[in-house]
């Protein structure tokens, strides 16, 4: 196994170490049902040859007992195991999708889809690593050992013959078998991932590809993509065929050679039988161990993907410095945002300071950078030149007066006198920056839910009064708050969807209020007005607006233009008039 999937999987198992010993009784279970199984073989076929000859029943009675006891302890023992290991399993699984969700928060926006379908299909392979690789490997090694061992009581010679067929059965082979299965993953990959493509465009384009005739174009290529799956599927199928037939075959030949080596060296013929099967029995075994390690190298990318998010940074919210309880000081210093080392930075150089109650516009267009600026402040993003941070502000100071509070609350390094945003406890933050971000998503819930998740405490009267300030005092009377929006506010219009979500940011009411173009779909005169209650609502609180238009803005303290992630202009109240707004 090469160095990154061995240190994928290092990372992986170090949540399997707390319940180790959960996990050591699974695998003995697990060896105990497959031992089981031999030893009922080995049983039957004595009790069978033994019986031939005629003995008196007295003879027979321990292996009858045996053979009945292994028969019931078999599925007793198979039946604990899967109940002991699906439970360690799952109790692994649950810290490792708590973890990944952790660092899923913390991810910058655009990296999220992709985690979010790791978190749902990729941890599954932990699972997989476990119940389908690890314990049936660990169960078949131990068997195995066990066979040689017993083989060896009745004949060296023939425990040599039995190790080299086990050696070929249950390891030369499966090593083929996990080649074979990376080779056939790597195949498999871009082709499910084209045909998966094909299914997303069919399904969310339908509308556009029948308003363009575009349908049976892409309908040909779905059905191109599926046709060369299908034929690569099957050519991996028949592989595996001839590998497992392959494993079955010398499973027979090494039983054969077992009964020869034993014929030469005079065992009794009813042991020789008894090896034969048993043999036959522990070659079962292989085909165990096949799918082990076909299992083992289809799960390795999902296992690396797992692995990569484990490894990172995660949640703050553990360890970072408390969340200021008074009003804070918000400062960006010479803040620089790359999203990729191979992109132009979205943000160069940006100075931003935020006292208590100040009131700033950001402008610019499209793709200026200002969502980016925004996510410096919610701590989403963290700058990879200059800083962000934030100071509490005592009562009665101004921000030069500011207590700072990184001396006292480590781990939060002080930087440029404030504590880096990004450091503080994530599940806090919000309570003191948070607003309408760009792309708000609505859940598939009723209007009160979507609501109470800015504020599970708030009441009905506080639910109407955001509404109003929002603008959707109106709809919400017609429909009530119990009415369902559903997927992402698919149930409603563009401009009733964007007031829902304002009036989620309205009832959240941050310290600082961050408004991504919180009246977009909204006519002109509407907005202004939307905007305007906003304001009043807020009163001496900050706001951070960003939008494209210039009316409307007398109202603020600061008017920033940003153009390129530059800075192009800024200008205090008087400058939106002086150029036109
Ligand atoms: N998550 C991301 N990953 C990579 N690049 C990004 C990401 N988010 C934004 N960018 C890039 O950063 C630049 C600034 O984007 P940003 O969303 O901040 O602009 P904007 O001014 O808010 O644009 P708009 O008005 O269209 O929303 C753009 O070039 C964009 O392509």
């Amino acid at each position: 196994m090469s160095e990154p999937n061995v240190s994928a999987m290092r990372r992986v198992l170090a949540f399997a170490y707390p319940l180790r010993w959960r996990f050591v009784g699974a695998g003995l279970l697990a060896a105990g049902t497959e031992a089981a199984g031999l030893g009922l073989m080995a049983a039957a076929t004595w009790l069978l040859a033994t019986a031939a000859g005629q003995p008196p029943l007295i003879t027979l009675s321990i292996a009858i007992v045996l053979v009945r006891a292994l028969a019931i302890g078999r599925g007793v023992l198979r039946y604990v195991e899967r109940l002991a290991s699906h439970d360690a399993v799952l109790r692994m699984v649950t810290e490792v999708r708590a973890r990944i969700f952790a660092a899923l928060v913390d991810r910058p926006p655009a990296r999220r889809a992709d985690a979010l379908s790791r978190m749902v299909s990729d941890v599954d392979a932990v699972q997989d690593l476990v119940i389908r690789v690890l314990l049936p490997m660990a169960a078949a090694g131990l068997v195995a050992v066990a066979a040689v061992g017993t083989a060896l009581l009745a004949d060296p010679a023939v425990a040599l013959v039995l190790l080299a067929g086990l050696l070929v059965t249950g390891l030369a082979l499966p090593l083929l078998a996990a080649r074979l299965a990376r080779h056939g993953a790597a195949r498999l990959a871009p082709l499910r991932a084209a045909y998966a493509v094909d299914t997303v465009d069919l399904v969310h384009g339908a509308a556009d590809l029948a308003a363009f005739g575009a349908r049976p174009g892409y309908e040909a290529r779905g059905a191109a993509h599926a046709a060369e799956l299908a034929r690569v599927e099957r050519a991996l199928a028949r592989r595996s065929f001839v590998v497992n037939a392959a494993a079955t075959a010398l499973g027979g030949v090494t039983a054969m050679a077992v009964m020869v080596t034993g014929l030469s060296r005079g065992l009794p013929g009813v042991w020789l039988a008894v090896l034969a099967v048993a043999t036959l029995a522990a070659g079962e075994l292989a085909l165990s161990l096949l799918a082990a390690a076909r299992k083992g190298a289809e799960i390795q990318g999902s296992l690396r993907r797992v692995a990569e998010l484990l490894g990172e940074p995660g949640d703050a919210a553990s360890g970072g410095p408390a969340v200021p309880d008074g009003s804070v000081h918000l400062r960006l210093r010479g803040a620089g945002v790359r999203y990729r080392a191979d992109a132009a930075p979205a943000l160069h150089d940006i100075d931003l300071d935020l006292p208590p109650g100040r009131r700033v516009a950001i402008v610019g267009p499209s793709g200026a950078g200002k969502s980016t600026l925004l996510a410096l402040l919610t701590g989403a993003v963290t700058p990879d030149k200059g800083s962000a941070t934030a100071e509490p502000v005592t009562a009665g100071t101004g921000g030069a007066s500011a207590v700072r509070i990184a001396a006292r609350t480590a781990p939060g390094v002080a930087v440029d006198g404030g504590t880096p945003i990004a450091s503080f406890d994530r599940e806090r933050w919000p309570g003191v920056v948070t607003g309408l971000l760009a792309d708000a998503h609505l859940f598939h819930a009723s209007v009160r839910d979507n609501l109470l998740l800015a504020r599970p405490e708030a009441t009905d009267e506080e639910l109407l009064a955001a509404c109003r300030t929002a603008g959707l005092a109106d709809w919400v009377a017609e429909h009530g708050l119990d009415v369902r929006v559903g997927e992402d506010g698919a149930e409603l219009s563009g401009g009733q969807r964007q007031r829902l979500a304002l009036a989620r940011a309205v009832l959240a009411d941050p310290q600082v209020l961050l408004l991504d173009e919180p009246t977009e779909g909204l006519d002109a005169e509407q907005a202004d007005a939307v905007l305007a209650a906003v304001l009043a609502h807020r009163g001496s609180r900050s706001v951070v607006l960003v939008t494209h238009r210039l009316t409307g803005l007398d109202a603020f303290d600061e008017v920033v233009v940003l153009d390129g992630g530059r800075v192009k202009e800024r200008g205090t109240q008087g400058w939106v008039r002086a150029h036109g707004g």
